[in-house]
């Protein structure tokens, strides 16, 4: 439920051209947070109208408005998955419609790209900043849900996003034609799943046949693996970015981390290394990160779309950051360093 003023207020807003926010906001190397926090819902109604998605669809701009300040409404406040962490997903999937002209190479159709934008700014609504087995593992609510069919938090992160979409006056896919909408919400479900890290790592050998033997968009199943890898290398995409900017995400990754395992303690569980501070060397778990799962994504993606090759140079240029600081501070005996600390 947001009010009629803050609507109002965020629908006169002028978005005009997404210049008006940074003259590099169509660059990779941009890092959306850098724009002051109350400016990012008119940022985001930018994003779907630069996408010529509010005309194609017929979204009414008010509808659209309210849809976004709700969507901001629904994210909480953990120290990574808050709607800060949404806006950049989403910032990234609009780099990708736009840098690789996804739409206009017909990788992907207008639908694909309304349902990949409104499917990252979704994606994990209502995170709790705790995993999927923490979530079994605590028996919450959401693992008595979801736990059957697995993934359960990205389960909830869907039901979430059809909540709001069937609030009054919030549906932007109102003005869709019934087997439309049908589709786009069967695409923004299995987005939103596509981004439960343990998927993406089971479909990893069909995306290397996929990037080498060529995206084939006539097979469904090509689309439905390139959605897929499009919403993991938005996911990720702090990672992308400036050494300073991904160094300081992955510090607000790890203290939700730790203070998961601190729970887990409590309950007199035995948390994971990386989700323990007493345990935990992080230029060592990022490497390790950046290795398994954040360079193979963008090393798929320069491969099927070569303008996306300086992204992939970006995160290796990290990883040597990593290595560095794993060099330091393991000559400087990082055992008398509290973990945390590595990031100071
Ligand atoms: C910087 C950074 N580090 C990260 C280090 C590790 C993991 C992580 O989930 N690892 C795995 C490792 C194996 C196989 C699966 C399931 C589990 C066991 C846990 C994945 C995620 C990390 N991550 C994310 C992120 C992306 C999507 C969802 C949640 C998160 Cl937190 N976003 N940024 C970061
Ligand atoms: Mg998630
Ligand atoms: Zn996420």
């Amino acid at each position: 439920q947001v009010s009629r003023e803050e609507t109002d207020q965020l629908c006169a807003e002028n978005t005009g051209s997404v210049a008006r926010y940074s003259s590099s906001f169509t660059a990779w190397e941009y890092f959306p947070r850098d724009l002051e926090e109350r400016r990012w819902p008119a940022a985001v109604l930018a994003m779907y109208e630069d996408l010529g998605l509010v005309h194609r669809f017929g979204i009414e701009r008010s509808t659209l408005a309210r849809f976004v300040l709700m969507v901001r409404k629904g994210y909480r406040d953990p120290p990574y998955h808050n709607f800060s962490h949404a806006y950049s997903v989403a910032h990234f999937a609009y780099l990708m419609l736009k840098n690789l002209q996804l739409v206009e190479s017909r990788c992907l159709d207008d639908l694909e790209s309304l349902s990949l934008l409104t499917a990252c700014l979704c994606h994990d609504l209502d995170h709790r900043g705790t995993t999927n087995s923490f979530q079994v593992a605590s028996r919450s609510v959401l693992a008595s849900l979801y736990s059957s069919e697995g993934s359960v938090m990205e389960q909830h992160h869907f039901a979430q996003s059809v909540c709001i979409l069937n609030t009054d006056g919030c549906n932007i896919l109102s003005e869709l034609p019934p087997k439309d909408y049908t589709q786009c919400l069967d695409m923004v479900r299995g987005m939103i799943l596509a981004t439960d890290l343990s998927r993406h790592l089971s479909i990893m050998t069909e995306l290397e046949a996929m990037a080498s033997g060529g995206y084939r968009s006539c097979e469904p199943r090509h689309r439905r693996l390139l959605h897929s890898l499009l919403m993991t290398a938005a996911d990720l995409s702090d990672q992308t970015k400036r050494w300073l900017s991904s160094k300081k995400a992955a510090k607000l990754v790890y203290r939700e981390f730790f203070s998961q395992g601190d729970m887990e303690k409590q309950m007199g569980n035995d948390p994971s290394e990386m989700m323990d501070r007493e345990r935990a060397f992080i230029p060592k778990l990022q490497i390790q990160f950046l290795d398994d799962i954040a360079l193979p994504v963008y090393s798929l993606m320069g491969s099927l779309f070569p303008a996306c090759e300086e992204v992939y140079a970006q995160t290796k240029a990290n990883r040597r950051c990593w290595q560095r600081m794993a060099d330091i501070c393991s000559r400087r005996n990082a055992t008398n360093v509290q973990s945390i600390d590595v990031f100071d």
